[in-house]
């Protein structure tokens, strides 16, 4: 055990992040109006290059105009390997009022990548008077960011969160595949006549878990691409949410029910573990480490566990 105290991840429900190009002002109302806690206004992919000037122009207005609610608002700039993700900062940090909350940097290679961002933040924030902290989002997306991961993790104060984007991921990493997360056809063990497919995302999310959970951030699954797969989406987002992350984006509004599905914890989870926590508090009142809950072991490790759902459930209720 370590003597260093792992710290909390924010307290905010992070279930799915919806996304929307920077380049299509129509969707910013259905994205306000949607069930996404997390709003992501894009400037990179899904924004062809000789839109990002008016891009940047549609999400500033957006910011400053939209009811957003409580959503937690975040916009996506370019990478550090193009030359528009300067302008993308000072613009939207210059033009955009408080309402905003986080940048997005995609393709984080190192942890350099995010000092530079964070620097041009703060000096604009200093020059500004702004007095509300934006946080930063990463994504881990190359084979650089994977192989980065702890030292993107420990990167800046302001960092909030970590998601895995599984199509850039695939293409740094030369995989043989066009698919943007899921099940890929050719990742299977084979026996006795039968394919059992595995699952090609797990070491790099388990890699980003354990990142995240060591400084205090939150972790994220990224796309799926085929929007028209309801079960196959809810099926990656089960193995997300079981490996430790907090949340999924969704490409396509039909997304943001699913994700709000499978990342908010059952009732029946929730009735469980404070069930949990209660046998334990007799277990300790009695002078016991370890009790019995419907005939299996549960110890004060299950207590950490069980405080995981409530926890949970409670950002989620709060919120
Ligand atoms: C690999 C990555 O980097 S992923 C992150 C970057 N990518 C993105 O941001 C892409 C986000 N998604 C989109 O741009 C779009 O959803 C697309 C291109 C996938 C599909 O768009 P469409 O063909 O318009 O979808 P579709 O016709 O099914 O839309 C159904 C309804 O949802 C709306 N809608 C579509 N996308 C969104 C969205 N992202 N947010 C809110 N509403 C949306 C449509 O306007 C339409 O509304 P209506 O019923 O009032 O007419
Ligand atoms: O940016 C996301 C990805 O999957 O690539
Ligand atoms: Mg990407």
């Amino acid at each position: 055990m370590s003597f260093r105290i792992q710290p909390a991840a924010p307290a905010r429900p992070n279930r799915c992040q919806l996304f929307g190009p920077g380049s299509r002002p129509a969707l910013f109302e259905k994205m306000a109006a949607s069930a996404a806690d997390v709003i992501n206004l894009d400037l990179e992919d899904s924004v062809a290059p000789a839109d990002k000037p008016q891009a940047r122009k549609n999400i500033i207005e957006a910011i400053n105009t939209i009811d957003w609610g409580k959503k937690y608002l975040s916009v996506r700039i370019n990478g550090l390997d193009t030359p528009f993700w300067y302008r993308d900062v000072v613009e939207v940090l210059e033009g955009a009022g408080d309402r905003i909350d986080q940048i997005m940097i995609p393709k984080v290679g190192c942890a350099a990548d995010v000092y530079a961002v964070d620097a041009l933040v703060t000096a604009i924030e200093r020059n500004m008077g702004r007095t509300k902290p934006i946080s930063l989002e990463v994504i881990i997306e190359t084979a650089a960011g994977i192989a980065h991961v702890e030292e993107i993790a420990a990167s800046s104060p302001r960092l909030q969160a970590m998601s895995l984007g599984a199509a850039d991921f695939a293409a740094s990493m030369g995989m043989q595949t066009t698919g943007i997360g899921g099940t890929q056809e050719n990742y299977y063990m084979y026996r006795d006549g039968a394919k059992y497919w595995s699952d090609p995302w797990h070491w790099a999310q388990t890699a980003i878990v354990a990142a995240c959970r060591t400084h205090g951030i939150l972790p994220v699954d990224g796309p799926f691409g085929d929007f028209s797969d309801d079960e196959g989406f809810r099926a990656q987002a089960r193995r997300s949410a079981t490996l430790g992350m907090v949340g999924k984006w969704a490409i396509h509004p039909k997304q943001v029910a699913l994700a709000n599905e499978v990342f908010t914890p059952s009732e029946q989870a929730v009735t469980e573990a404070r069930e949990i926590l209660a046998a334990m508090e007799e277990a300790k009142a009695a002078g016991q480490g370890a009790a019995v809950y419907k005939g299996r072991l549960v110890d004060i490790a299950s207590m950490r566990q069980a405080e995981v759902i409530v926890r949970q459930a409670d950002i989620i209720a709060a919120s």
